[in-house]
């Protein structure tokens, strides 16, 4: 595995050849075979072009760019390979890679003080930030994460250091530094809502000064959850994020016990909500908006769903984590009927794994569960299928994370956020290439394309990801 550093624009102008696999709709796929993808120097998509081999891309589309042949690197999808845009991480918890797989039997808030955060506090520590932050980059990258919603830790340098380090890997990345300023250990908690204040500023001036078009590491507002926030600090945190228009990433109704805690510390009479539901405390301090990024909203009533869609705040489901930590099964078709915005996080390390495509087989499952406990015992409607999830990924997060527009499907004014995907392809000896070449997906040359799609959602890993791209960028390639 080979992580490839780059810092500034790649002079290279690509022409990417072969099959190209992108979600057209929520349920459905489309599938380019033969195919052209022209990107600039910025990264951009400036040309998709069907039935198009090498031959007539050199003939037809170079020339009508207006570029020479010897300016340009053509890359080609080899038999049993595709281009997919890449994977959104619309949720995860860097300070708490080294967890990953750590959490016994317990549930979320005894997690949280046995296991989550003595290692947030110890990572104020720059040496050991740096250990965590550069694998947690690396090994997103690995598994197609493109863009990651990143949760640092409270300590401002560390949190600087997360941007700096996506910066230099080339990964987007929204980056937060965690405020938390109650119900949390002496030892990692913010001492006043006004420092808390003052070291999230210092945080986002820095990313300004790094990426100072924001565009590839976004500066993210991040109120841990409402149990950790006193009022006065999630206020703050409302109106700081109505002057600066930047996102908000926080958690909602993951476990009943942290929702009875919400109820308990936010009565109406304290907030001027009309009730004390856990959306409405959200609501009431200004964080429900439409750069809000909810995660788990496992427990979301009928009226804090209606909120939530009517705000435009987004949803960032986390199965994986959702399962380990015996949070619940979340309701996704039932919040993609009400019109809210659904994408798919990791939250590592509640999550076990770095992979999105992890999330999005547990994405299927977690709905199949659903769909045992609805409609009498076994509705069909609230099953998600492997398109829908691989539309969560990708469009879906791009939209979780405010990138709709610019990551998340190939067309033309579209950024090169992409993965080369491979899989296996068997010989008529049984062999596959090399030991490791399609991990555990092997292909026999007879399956049609949906059916190869869903052999690598079901049994895809690290293996398949053969070359990651973000804006037109070579960021990881697997040797
Ligand atoms: O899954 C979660 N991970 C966390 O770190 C956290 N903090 C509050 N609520 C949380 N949920």
């Amino acid at each position: 595995m080979r992580i490839v550093q780059r810092n500034g624009p790649d002079a290279r102008r690509k022409l990417f050849l072969g099959s190209f696999v992108h979600c057209k709709a929520l349920d459905e796929l489309e599938y380019l075979h033969n195919a052209a993808v022209a990107v600039d120097k910025e990264g951009t998509i400036v040309a998709v072009e069907r039935e198009c081999d090498e031959v007539r891309a050199r003939e037809t589309v170079l020339p009508r760019l207006g570029w020479g042949e010897d300016e340009v690197e053509v890359v080609k999808a080899r038999e049993g390979q595709f281009f997919f845009p890449g994977f959104i991480d619309t949720h995860l918890h860097a300070s708490q890679y080294p967890n990953v797989g750590i959490f016994g039997k317990s549930t979320l808030l005894d997690w949280l003080n046995t296991y989550t955060f003595p290692l947030e506090a110890s990572l104020a520590d720059p040496a050991r930030a740096r250990q965590v932050y550069a694998r947690v980059i690396r090994k997103t990258l690995s598994h197609g994460t493109t863009c990651a919603a990143y949760y640092a830790t409270i300590d401002v340098p560390s949190t600087n250091l997360l941007a700096d380090l996506c910066l230099a890997a080339g990964q987007r990345a929204l980056v937060g530094r965690v405020c938390m300023d109650q119900l949390s250990p002496d030892y990692y908690r913010d001492a006043t809502p006004e420092s808390s204040l003052a070291y999230t500023r210092a945080s986002i001036a820095h990313i300004r000064t790094i990426d100072p078009s924001l565009s590839l590491i976004r500066p993210i507002i991040t109120p841990r959850f409402a149990p950790s926030c006193s009022l006065p600090l999630l206020r703050q945190l409302g109106a700081l994020a109505q002057e600066t228009r930047l996102p908000i990433q926080t958690h909602i109704s993951e476990n009943p016990s942290e929702i009875a805690l919400v109820q308990q510390l936010f009565p109406p009479s304290a907030t001027g909500a009309p009730d004390n539901s856990y959306a409405s405390v959200y609501d009431a301090a200004g964080l429900l908006t439409e750069r809000t990024i909810l995660a788990h909203a496992v427990h979301l009533t009928d009226a804090e769903a209606d909120l939530v869609a009517a705000r435009g705040a987004k949803i960032s489901h986390c199965p994986c984590s959702n399962s380990a930590l015996a949070s619940g099964a979340a309701r996704v078709r039932w919040l993609l009927d009400r019109g809210i915005v659904c994408g798919l996080g990791t939250d590592m390390s509640g999550g076990f794994s770095p992979s999105v495509l992890e999330a999005a087989r547990h994405a299927v499952l977690v709905s199949r569960h659903v769909s045992f406990t609805t409609a009498g015992g076994n509705s069909e409607r609230e099953k998600l299928s492997v398109e829908e999830v691989l539309f969560l990924a990708t469009r879906g997060g791009a939209e979780v994370v405010g990138l709709e527009g610019r990551v998340g499907k190939f067309e033309v004014g579209m950024e090169w956020d992409a993965q080369l995907v491979g899989l296996g392809v068997v010989g008529e000896d049984g062999g596959v290439g090399g030991e490791d070449e399609g991990g555990n997906v092997d292909v026999f040359g007879w399956e049609s394309w949906p059916d190869r799609v869903a052999k690598w959602v079901y049994n895809g890993d690290d293996r398949n990801t053969k070359r990651v791209w973000v804006r037109g960028r070579l960021v990881h390639e697997r040797r």
